[in-house]
């Protein structure tokens, strides 16, 4: 039976493509609707959740199911392994509670694979109850335009890539195929960053993956005010994934099929957690910055406690890019300290902390 089956949309995408920001805005534009969010990280940290949580305006909706309770969040790992230890058990729980759920709202780790998850979908106790509303894959539009996941030398320049060894990865090609293969819909985010010739390089290369059904939507900082798509139209797609995912054709299906080490591309990454006290945010930055141009790091995100500061400071890295904004007040409750998520290929604990301590403040008592 279709009818009252909850709607769940799955987002997915690479380490930095602006999953996070889209959900926020979609949770932000959903007034009325119970959104039941689901968040796995590659980090230790949850991050994520916490910048859903931390809404600078004032969105908590009564009736809405968000906030502390509405957001679970999965344990470290990547959703599409621990599909049945982590995800399942959090799909029954929403289940049980569906007359108080609209939507279902789900955030992969950026190197998840989307495939397994829609499978779950089939699982009678899930299916009985819950549709794959749509996958939605969100394409790093600046990351892709430099070649970063090229699958072809001769179509796309890579030159501008500071770090010969990104290029070409071959995990990373694979698992933006992936990603891409289970697209109900493309959305290519950061399209402030891109120019006329790069947003071409990236709409051939997408094209060359996804069926030409599959609609593309270009977007900024998740805002759909110039997209062809109107937001509200994210969350009501109705494609029941789980009915033809089985379909779709992976890189990494033969793994299951041979019985062989089940290979992801978060095989290949490390992710580091970093803890510091408060901070120089200059010295800290000034750090950070020179990581990024030395080191194979993908990714950085986290939290940083500057002396004197009310403020919680957010810190976002993406390539070579690094953003920096307060996002709320430090709660009297919580230690002021600084972490940060890093996630990279042969990261060392020990070069990272060594770089960053100058930026530690050294209390004088
Ligand atoms: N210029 C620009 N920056 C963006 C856009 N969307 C997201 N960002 C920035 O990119 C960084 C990463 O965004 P997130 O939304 O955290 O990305 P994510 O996909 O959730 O990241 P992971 O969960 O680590 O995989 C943040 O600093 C965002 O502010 C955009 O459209 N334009």
């Amino acid at each position: 039976m279709q009818l009252n089956k909850i709607p769940a949309t799955i987002v997915t995408g690479f380490l930095g493509s602006g999953k996070t920001t889209l959900l926020s805005n979609i949770l932000q534009q959903a007034a009325g609707k119970r959104i039941a969010v689901i968040v796995n990280e590659f980090g230790e940290l949850d991050i994520d959740a916490e910048l859903l949580r931390s809404c600078p305006l004032d969105c908590d909706e009564p009736g809405e199911v968000k906030g502390e309770n509405g957001i679970y969040e999965l344990a470290n790992g990547c959703i599409c392994c621990t599909v049945e230890e982590e995800f399942l058990p959090v799909m029954k729980q929403l289940v049980a509670r569906r007359d108080d759920i609209d939507h279902i709202l789900i955030e992969t780790s950026g190197l998840a694979l989307p495939k397994p998850l829609v499978q779950a979908f089939n699982w009678p106790e899930i299916k009985q109850h819950c549709t794959v509303d749509a996958v939605i894959t969100l394409i790093d539009g600046p990351a892709v335009a430099a070649g970063r996941f090229a699958h072809d030398e001769h179509k796309v320049q890579a030159q501008r890539l500071a770090d010969d060894s990104l290029d070409h990865d071959p995990s990373l090609q694979e698992l933006l195929d992936d990603q891409l293969s289970a697209a109900d819909l493309v959305l290519v985010g950061k399209n402030d960053l891109l120019d006329d010739a790069e947003r071409q390089r990236v709409q051939t290369i997408i094209a060359g993956k996804v069926p030409p059904e599959v609609k593309t939507v270009y977007i900024s900082h998740a805002n759909f005010v110039n997209a062809e798509l109107p937001l509200e139209q994210l969350l009501g797609i109705a494609a029941a994934t789980e009915e033809r995912i089985a379909a779709v054709h992976n890189h990494h299906d033969h793994h299951h099929a041979h019985g062989e080490h089940h290979e992801h591309a978060h095989d290949h990454f490390d992710s580091l957690v970093l803890s510091l006290g408060e901070v120089d945010t200059q010295i800290l930055q000034q750090q950070l910055r020179e990581l990024l141009a030395t080191q194979n790091i993908f990714r950085i995100k986290g939290f940083a406690a500057l002396p004197d500061k009310p403020m919680r400071q957010v810190l976002q890295a993406v390539g070579q890019r690094l953003d920096v904004h307060f996002d709320r007040l430090w709660r009297a409750d919580e230690p002021r300290r600084t972490q940060l998520v890093i996630i990279g290929k042969a990261l060392n604990r020990e070069t990272l902390l060594a770089a960053l301590a100058p930026a530690e403040q050294v209390s004088v008592d």
